[in-house]
């Protein structure tokens, strides 16, 4: 008896240990756009999922940002019917008036839309199609930004949002590994025309940025890529318990201690700054870099009472008005 090809049984493999443990009683999704990635994951999980007695659901997400892209979310929910996931659910979501980026924006939109969609439906978990490649591509543009640690982590293979766990199994596998096993089962993948706009920074790391490197240093480059993300993201963990300690001890009364914010290693005093930011509301989508260190320069101008140029995003008033920073 002829197997499955090995890209197709190694989707299969991934899908299977990550949904190892999952309770039964509730609903799978997968978040298929269409594209190899995430169909080659929909395939796999189709075909795990009621062999280890799991429902499985589909969810795709029409943005609205292309012509046409209702009729594709369409199609992408009737071949999940097709193949029994069920239910294959479209969500529309409108991206305009979102902080950050066009590209920030939509995702923003898609993990609301997925987290909700989710809860509606009783699923306690959403598997997403990130790859091997994803995570290379994220760590060189972060890299080329300046981003810093932060923007260079890796994305977890597992990450808890109140009650729905995403999960991303395909986090070991090429993209060159999920179009091989789209091929063999006979799935035409559909390729969004964004990844091939040179005008979005992350079509030209995928394109030509990533491949020079390859050529240059040679193939195991996407996979050092992807190690150096887990690492800086355990590195980042670690940091930002030592930064949540250090911000718990700078709170007087409703402010912050200049003193003591200005006492800490800079590492520590910036994650500290990000997530006050944070848990005053600020939206991460808006809260970049840039602006940790603008906050930064507020708390040392603060003593001096000096005037600090602020970046649009977070406006000056609003940092001023949260900003009630304790000068002793
Ligand atoms: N429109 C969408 N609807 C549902 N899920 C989506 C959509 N777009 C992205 N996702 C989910 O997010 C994952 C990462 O998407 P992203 O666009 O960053 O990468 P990609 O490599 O182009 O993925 P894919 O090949 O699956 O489109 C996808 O694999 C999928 O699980």
């Amino acid at each position: 008896m002829v197997g499955p090809a090995p890209t197709v049984a190694a989707t299969r493999v991934a899908v299977r240990r990550m949904l190892h443990g999952i309770r039964k009683d509730a609903l799978v999704l997968v978040a298929c756009s269409g594209g190899a990635d995430s169909l080659a994951l929909a395939a796999a999980t189709a075909f795990v999922a009621p062999r280890m007695g799991l429902r499985a659901g589909l969810i795709t997400i029409d943005h609205g940002l292309q012509d046409g892209s209702d009729r594709r979310a369409s199609a992408v929910a009737a071949w999940g019917e097709s193949v029994d996931l069920r239910p294959s659910i479209v969500v529309s979501v409108d991206v305009s008036g979102r902080p950050g980026g066009p590209e920030a924006a939509a995702r923003e939109a898609r993990y609301d839309a997925l987290l909700d969609t989710a809860r509606a439906h009783d699923a306690n978990s959403v598997l997403l199609g990130h790859t091997r490649d994803d995570q290379a591509e994220t760590v060189l543009l972060a890299l080329a930004r300046g981003a810093g640690p932060r923007g260079m982590a890796a994305m977890p293979d597992r990450r808890d949002v109140e009650g729905v766990a995403l999960l991303r199994p395909l986090l070991d596998m090429s993209r060159d590994e999920t179009r091989k096993a789209c091929a063999a089962m006979g799935l035409e993948p559909w390729e969004d025309p964004h990844n091939l706009d040179p005008s979005y920074a992350r079509s030209r790391v995928r394109a030509s940025a990533l491949p020079s490197l390859v050529d240059a240093l040679g193939p195991g480059v996407v996979s050092n890529l992807a190690r150096t993300a887990r690492l800086l993201a355990q590195d980042a963990e670690a940091l930002d318990v030592l930064a949540a300690e250090e911000l718990e001890r700078s709170m007087i009364d409703e402010g912050l201690s200049v003193a003591m914010l200005e006492a800490l290693l800079p590492a520590l005093r910036a994650r500290a700054l990000h997530s006050w930011a944070l848990s005053l509301g600020c939206s991460p989508a808006a809260l970049s870099h840039r602006h940790v260190t603008a906050l930064e320069a507020l708390v040392t101008a603060w003593h001096g009472q000096g005037a600090v140029h602020l970046p649009g995003g977070i406006r000056a008033a609003r940092v001023a008005g949260i900003l009630r920073v304790v000068t002793d």
